[in-house]
């Protein structure tokens, strides 16, 4: 028996009044009023009567009315009773409720409640079910049940039982749909609100108050305290979502923040709507919810901060200064101010890089990262671009484009001071030059794209000028741009159609014997004819062609070697091939030598490899590594140029040399210029310290080879001995 509740109820008669002595009371009450005395077949009859009319009444009730004895048992039914039963008043009287379709337990319940209730002796209510015989269901009831004294002592009761079966079910379904949605919103973590406008009491579940870490004591349930809990600077919004769904705009939704107890703040995600307005439309009533959404935005910055943010420096990456870059050239572009572009390139970092490993590299960039930010404004924008390069933004430089350029000049002069300071990595100092390219920036059909290469083309300029300085673009850079792009297009469309080949130019001994050759490019244009070395090799660096190139050339004089090989007059011949620096610092450079080297079965020890000096200082450490592992096969190596650069001696020790070139620029004034012939005897007097060998280059006059043959000189390249020329044109006498 579900949900039995007894419920005692006072009436104004005592209940076990007999209801003989009450008939005779009614009688003698009548006889008083009237006059008359009554005779006892009226009063019969006139009882019959009343009793036909209870009868029908109680039959017509449409609550379910019995009256059982002291055991439980029916005295009397009504007509829902015995329906409900499924039979008639009249079978009932004397059975009970276990004669007909209540459940055994349902049928004793019944036994017992009344049982006890007469002993009470005084009215309940109970509410208890029974099963319908005519559809097998439960029902629930609300019964009176009304304790009395029958004529023979015994005690009997009146139970008048009203069907709540419909409302208990209604009652049970809203108390379910309240369960299913308070379960729903525990799941989804939902902290719900409703708000009384016309009190301005707002209520909230429990969940609302976890999430902000209170307790339903700490607030006052006002839509005061709920403004205190949104973040400051966002309650306009959330005001503004409201007030508009008030003005009826419909459900809102909104993402803000909230403050908690503790002083954390959390993202919240709420939507709310009016959901009671009065005949007029103004709005009574208003609910929602929120739901904390903290982790999502966390993730969603991070996944920001990973798409825009350089991780090591934490500056915009290239993505998004290029996205910014183009809002400054709208910028200017729609105030018709200037803006810069600052292009920034670290002069050694591959060597700090290299040495002392990319830990250390890593920390300089990030301290380069910091400084550059300190050099800017607000407003100012400094990326980096991947590798050493970072990019500055400077906006709002003003109408004026020589103003905007001194401008410009000063955030990179200080850049340039600020990056140029040394630095402490892990407790070593170490110094980083920058060298920057500038470009302005304000012309309505200026892109990105092209601010980036002009700026690039400056910086440069500026390394080529010789580093840790700046350098602006300008028109005339332009022109070298598009003539560059042009030859780049043609160098490549070369190099496919073999139009660079080498020619070789002769070194004699002091007997004037050639005892090898210089490599030297050639890039025979069909238009431009023969294009000199001195235009296209820097072109093929910058453009990245070297590598290429130079393995070209690495064969031309390979496949040369094996063809001398195959005279006893030629077959020690040496063969020098130039290598430019970024041909060098190729990581798979020392693999492609020896690719070609041993693919063309050249002798190794006959190729000498010349390098430059800033192609040795530019990464001492990579470059002697390099150098060994080709000395290791065999390759001889020579500084070209010697005496233009800063060599150090510390370093010409532990690099496997086997030669210097004297450059030509002192051969050429050796006679002329005191100087020069000071520097020539040093260095002569230095490889033989060293034990290398020497060639003097550019060596044009009798004279000049005189003076270097006295001072030790022993071997000779120049106009004197013989031009560069086709391999097939060269001769094996020096004359
Ligand atoms: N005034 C004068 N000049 C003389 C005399 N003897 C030789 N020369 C020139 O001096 C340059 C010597 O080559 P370099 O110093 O290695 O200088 C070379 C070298 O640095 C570079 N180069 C040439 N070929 C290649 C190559 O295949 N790879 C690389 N990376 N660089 C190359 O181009 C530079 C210029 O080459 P070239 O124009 O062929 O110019 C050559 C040569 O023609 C002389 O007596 N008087």
């Amino acid at each position: 028996m579900d949900h039995v509740v007894e419920t005692t109820i006072a009436f104004d008669r005592p209940a076990c009044l007999p209801l003989r002595r009450e008939i005779h009371a009614l009688r003698a009450r009548l006889e008083h009023v009237s006059g008359d005395s009554w005779h006892c077949g009226d009063v019969e009859r006139d009882l019959r009567a009343q009793r036909a009319l209870l009868r029908t009444v109680v039959d017509e009730s449409p609550d379910l009315i019995v009256m059982k004895d002291h055991e439980g048992n029916f005295l009397l039914c009504n007509k829902p009773v015995a329906d409900f039963y499924g039979t008639t008043p009249d079978d009932m009287v004397g059975k009970h409720d276990g004669d007909y379709s209540a459940t055994p337990e349902q049928a004793e319940f019944f036994r017992r409640n009344v049982i006890e209730i007469m002993a009470r002796g005084e009215t309940v209510v109970v509410f208890e079910d029974s099963t319908d015989d005519r559809t097998g269901e439960t029902r629930h009831f609300k019964s009176i049940k009304k304790p009395f004294m029958g004529d023979d002592g015994l005690p009997r009761i009146l139970v008048i039982a009203h069907d709540i079966t419909d409302i208990t079910r209604a009652q049970q379904q809203v108390q379910e749909s309240e369960r299913r949605l308070s379960y729903v919103l525990n799941v989804t973590g939902e902290g719900v609100w409703d708000w009384d406008l016309a009190t301005d009491r707002l209520q909230h579940n429990q969940r609302w108050y976890e999430l902000l870490g209170y307790e339903k004591a700490d607030l006052s349930s006002t839509l005061a305290d709920f403004d205190h809990c949104v973040f400051d600077q966002d309650r306009d919004a959330v005001k503004l979502a409201i007030n508009r769904c008030l003005q009826g705009h419909g459900a809102y939704r909104h993402e803000h923040r909230m403050r908690r107890k503790d002083g954390s703040v959390i993202w919240v995600l709420e939507r709310g709507d009016v959901v009671e307005r009065d005949a007029e439309g103004r709005p009574l009533r208003m609910v929602g919810s929120f739901s904390d959404v903290t982790e999502r935005r966390l993730a969603e910055a991070e996944t920001q901060r990973l798409a825009f943010f350089d991780p090591l420096t934490g500056l915009p990456n290239r993505r998004l200064m290029l996205d910014r870059l183009e809002h400054a050239i709208g910028n200017s572009a729609r105030t018709s101010g200037y803006g810069a572009l600052l292009f920034i390139d670290l002069d050694n970092f591959k060597d700090l890089n290299d040495t002392k490993g990319h830990a250390a590299g890593d920390t300089l960039l990030k301290q380069v990262g910091q400084r550059l930010s300190g050099c800017l404004r607000q407003a100012d924008t400094a990326a980096r671009m991947g590798g050493d390069e970072f990019v500055v933004i400077v906006e709002n430089l003003g109408a004026d484009a020589m103003q905007a350029a001194t401008h410009a000049e000063s955030v990179a002069t200080m850049v340039l001071r600020e990056i140029g300071m040394p630095y402490d990595i892990d407790g070593a100092t170490c110094c980083s030059t920058p060298s920057i390219g500038i470009v302005l920036f304000g012309a309505p059909d200026d892109t990105a794209d092209e601010l980036l290469k002009r700026a690039d083309f400056a910086m440069y300029q500026a390394k080529s000028a010789g580093r840790n300085t700046l350098r602006f673009y300008d028109p005339a850079m332009q022109e070298a741009m598009l003539a560059r792009a042009a030859l780049e297009t043609s160098l490549r469309a070369g190099l496919q159609r073999g139009e660079v080949e080498i020619y070789l130019q002769p070194v004699v001994d002091a007997e004037r014997r050639v005892v090898g050759a210089e490599a030297l490019a050639r890039w025979q244009h069909p238009e431009r004819g023969n294009v000199p070395p001195a235009e296209f090799i820097p072109l093929a660096e910058q453009c990245g062609l070297i590598h290429q190139l130079g393995g070209h050339v690495l064969q031309a004089a390979c496949d040369q070697l094996v063809r001398w090989s195959r005279s006893p007059a030629s077959s020690t011949l040496k063969i020098s091939v130039n290598v430019s620096a970024r041909q060098f610092h190729q990581a798979d450079f020392v693999r492609q030598v020896t690719d070609i080297i041993d693919r063309s079965g050249a002798r190794a020890d006959l190729l000498k490899l010349e390098l430059t000096e800033s192609v040795l200082l530019d990464d001492v450490e990579a470059t002697i590594v390099k150098m060994t592992e080709l000395k290791a096969h065999g390759v001889c190596f020579s500084i070209d140029d010697f005496g233009t650069g800063y060599s150090s001696l510390a370093y010409l020790k532990r690099l496997p040399l086997d030669e210097l070139k004297i450059d030509r620029s002192f051969v050429a004034d050796v006679l002329t210029h005191p100087n020069d012939a000071t520097i020539v005897r040093t260095i002569l007097a230095l490889a033989q310290a060293f034990s290398l060998d020497v060639v003097a280059e550019g060596v044009e006059t009798e004279e000049q080879r005189q003076f270097l043959m006295q001072h030790g000189c022993a071997l000779f390249q120049g106009y004197l001995f013989g031009r560069p020329v086709a391999v097939g044109q060269f001769e094996l006498t020096g004359d």
